[in-house]
């Protein structure tokens, strides 16, 4: 369990982490998301010990990271995977993080053949690529076996491939009743990955709800129909007081988007005024809708925009 009050952190003038307070929970995948300069990094950073806050705590486990003897044994972290020394293979950077924290040493090619590094063991890390350097980042963070796991985009740079595996072992370590947080950026996979959602803006936590209701919450569904007399159906509806808007699907053929209604519901009243259907769809709401309506007044760095924040 992870337990952040009231943390607060500040980089001269910049307010990076304003009054944070979120528990994560074991058992389930959080998702931490936020837009660029949000104050996510910094969270972590503090979570770990690495930054110092100005106000407020972080624990893990009713302890600060700081206090555990052996911390890769309760808490595995990606934060930066290029923070490898360059000239050293794989295995002895690992061998080198065993050492410092009492892991056997037979757990080094155990996570190694987890992430797929197995070959490239004796290979310099500064040769890496992108995902391969994502990779040794997640055996290190798996190094302790930790019940607490913290991803900082661990699924930056990995192939499709990568992404599905990922996402499979970071749901199977929640299965197995661990606590993980994990940012990213990439909104649909954060869909299928994450259970409970903490989303930050300009430092503030401004939701912290499961995902489904997150985005039901913030996004909006609607019902598409498609049928040879939709003008009659329009004003079944519009008599039903629901909005019906009239637009054409990727094949140019008309259609009525009605917001706030149910696919249910509008078959059957097509039905009652006799009108055949030739389509009936939910639409539903993306996270990254719901995300975007939420955060839309705390993003700092627009395209094509200065942004008011100081850049990173
Ligand atoms: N070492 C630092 N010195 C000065 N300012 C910093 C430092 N680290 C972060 N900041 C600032 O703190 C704010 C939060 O940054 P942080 O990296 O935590 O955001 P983030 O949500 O992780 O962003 P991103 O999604 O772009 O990685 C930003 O305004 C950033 O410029």
């Amino acid at each position: 369990m992870i337990d952040v009050q009231g943390l607060t952190k500040e980089y001269g003038s910049v307010r990076a982490v304003d009054d944070l307070t979120f528990t994560v929970t074991p058992g389930q995948v959080t998702g931490f998301l936020g837009p660029n300069g949000a104050g996510k990094s910094t969270t972590m950073r503090m979570i770990l010990g690495l930054d110092r806050p100005i106000a407020g705590q972080a624990l893990i486990d009713g302890k600060p990271y700081a206090e555990w003897k052996q911390p890769l044994r309760k808490v595995g972290a990606l934060l930066d995977a290029k923070a490898v020394h360059s000239g050293r293979s794989a295995a002895n950077h690992l061998k080198w993080l065993a050492h410092s924290n009492g892991i056997p040493l037979r757990r080094v090619d155990e996570v190694l053949g987890i992430v797929g590094l197995s070959d490239v063991a004796g290979k310099p890390a500064g040769g890496f690529s992108l995902g391969m350097g994502q990779r040794l980042g997640l055996a290190a963070a798996l190094l302790g076996d930790p019940e607490v796991l913290l991803l900082d985009e661990p699924v930056n740079g990995l192939d499709p491939e990568g992404i599905h595996w990922v996402r499979t072992l970071v749901r199977s370590l929640a299965a197995e009743g661990r606590t993980v947080l994990i940012s990213s950026h990439l909104l649909s996979e954060m869909a299928q990955t994450a259970d409970q959602l903490l989303v930050i803006g300009r430092g503030r936590l401004i939701a912290n709800q499961p995902v489904g209701e997150f985005v039901q919450n913030h996004a909006a569904s609607a019902v598409l129909v498609r049928a040879e007399h939709l003008s009659e159906l329009a004003d079944a509806l519009r008599a039903e007081g629901l909005s019906a808007t009239q637009d054409t699907d990727a094949e140019g053929r008309a259609r009525l988007v009605v917001p706030d209604t149910t696919t249910d519901y509008v078959g059957k009243l097509a039905y009652s005024v006799g009108v055949p259907l030739a389509e009936l769809t939910a639409r539903r709401a993306s996270l990254e809708e719901a995300f975007m309506h939420m955060t839309k007044d705390d993003v700092q760095y627009h395209a094509g925009t200065k942004g008011d924040g100081n850049v990173a």
